[in-house]
Parts: structure tokens; C-alpha cells; sequence
């Protein structure tokens, strides 16, 4: 069985972590706990986008993590990704759902609009993305979100929730508690210039979910 969509979420920034700088990067985030990343590179050719998303894709199988390319289902569905990310402008659902098939993960922004959240879940999405909820260096102009929004948003769907927008170790914990699954990050993990700065974030924000219920064997 598949491990729960849960936990940090690690997603890659071309201006924080330039050039191949991103595989090691990505790879101090999975040893810090991530359990899902997504590549997400908009200014890369289509050759550099293929070849660091498949080095990317290597990485998160030897991590037991899962990886999601930003944007482009045809690039996730050549990598062998796990799923693609889409935005409002990204394409509708359904065509990703054929360039990927039923297995993969499609996950889309519904920024803090539940009509967006509902819509998406009728479209097939896997796992529904919140924000901005806090202030964000990488997208200040995202639109906003609430918390009381992700709170509605938790009563009314069985789906993933992740909460993204200016995520950090000190306010993971309140998005968490108001129901999100997974916290998305960009800037409080590769911000960091020292690859070490960027795993020890990742532990830091890993802890912020509850431990998994210790079972004892049998
Ligand atoms: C997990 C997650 N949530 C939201 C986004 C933002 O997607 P989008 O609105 O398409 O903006 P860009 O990231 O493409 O600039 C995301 N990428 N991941
Ligand atoms: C891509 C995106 N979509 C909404 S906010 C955001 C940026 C998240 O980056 P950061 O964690 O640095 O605020
Ligand atoms: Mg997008």
C-alpha cells in the first residue's frame, strides 16, 4: 500500500538553488524528511527542464519520497514522475489525467477558494493546494488564503490538503493543526545558501506533524 499523502513538501526554486545546485539541494530536503518534492523550473530549456527532472525523479525512489513536476504533465509523464502540480492556468485536469493515468497524482491551486477546491475534487484532483497563507519572498503577489478557509476546507473534503505561502519551522504548526496534510516550502528550505542549512530546515519543519501512533509488535 502507498504511504499517505502527508508531511513536508519540498518545492525547488531556479533562483535559490541555480543550475545543477538543485540536485543536492533536493537531496539535503529528503535526507531532512521531505516525503514529497515537486520541480518546479519555469526560465530552464525543455532539455535542462528533462534531464535534472530525471535525475530528480531518481533521487526521490532512492528517498521512498514522491516527485511532482510543476506545470507540465507531459514532462512528469516522460520522467516517470510521480504526478503533476497545476495551476489555474496549467491545463485542465482531465488532460492530465490521460497524458498520466489513473496511478498518478494530480495536484492543483485553489488559493483560498473553496468553489476552486470543489471544482478541482470533481475533476479528479488528488490532493487540493491552499495559499498563500503567510507572507511569500518567491510569490508575493499569490493570492491569499485563511486559515478559517482551510479549516472549512477540512470539514468538507476527504482529499489532501496542502498549505503553501511563506511556510516556515515557527508556523507550520497552526497550518497543520487547522488541517493541512502537507506543508508546501520553498523559500525557509532553499533559502539557505549551505546545503546543511537546508536539511536541518527540513528536520525543523518534518517535526512540526505529529509523530506516527507507535504500535506495539504483536
Ligand atoms: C503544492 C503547490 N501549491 C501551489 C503551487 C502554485 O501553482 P501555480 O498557481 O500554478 O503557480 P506556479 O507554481 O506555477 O508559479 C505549486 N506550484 N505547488
Ligand atoms: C508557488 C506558490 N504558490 C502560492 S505561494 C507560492 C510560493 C511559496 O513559496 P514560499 O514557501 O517561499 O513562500
Ligand atoms: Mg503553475
Amino acid at each position: 500500500m502507498s504511504q499517505p499523502l502527508q508531511g513536508l513538501y519540498a518545492i525547488t526554486d531556479p533562483q535559490l538553488t541555480p543550475g545543477d545546485r538543485v540536485l543536492s539541494a533536493a537531496e539535503a530536503a529528503l535526507r531532512g524528511g521531505a516525503t514529497l518534492l515537486q520541480y518546479r523550473d519555469k526560465p530552464a530549456d525543455a532539455d535542462t527542464r528533462r534531464h535534472r527532472a530525471a535525475r530528480l525523479a531518481l533521487l526521490c525512489k532512492d528517498y521512498g519520497a514522491r516527485f511532482i513536476v510543476n506545470d507540465d504533465a507531459a514532462l512528469a509523464a516522460e520522467v516517470e514522475a510521480d504526478g503533476v502540480h497545476l495551476g489555474q492556468s496549467d491545463g485542465a485536469v482531465g488532460r492530465a489525467r490521460m497524458l498520466l493515468g489513473d496511478d498518478k497524482l494530480i495536484g492543483v491551486s485553489c488559493h483560498g477558494r473553496l468553489d476552486l477546491a470543489q471544482k478541482a475534487a470533481d475533476e479528479g484532483a488528488d490532493y487540493l493546494a491552499l495559499g498563500r497563507f503567510f507572507e511569500s519572498r518567491t510569490k508575493p503577489g499569490a493570492p491569499p488564503a485563511s486559515l478559517d478557509t482551510l479549516r472549512e476546507a477540512r470539514r468538507r473534503f476527504s482529499l489532501p490538503l496542502v498549505a503553501i505561502g511563506g511556510v516556515n519551522p515557527h508556523n507550520a504548526r497552526q497550518l497543520i493543526e487547522a488541517g493541512a496534510d502537507l506543508v508546501a516550502v520553498i523559500h525557509a528550505l532553499f533559502g539557505h545558501a549551505d546545503d546543511a542549512d537546508v536539511e536541518a530546515a527540513a528536520r525543523r519543519l518534518h517535526a512540526a506533524f505529529p509523530a506516527p501512533p507507535f504500535k506495539e509488535s504483536q
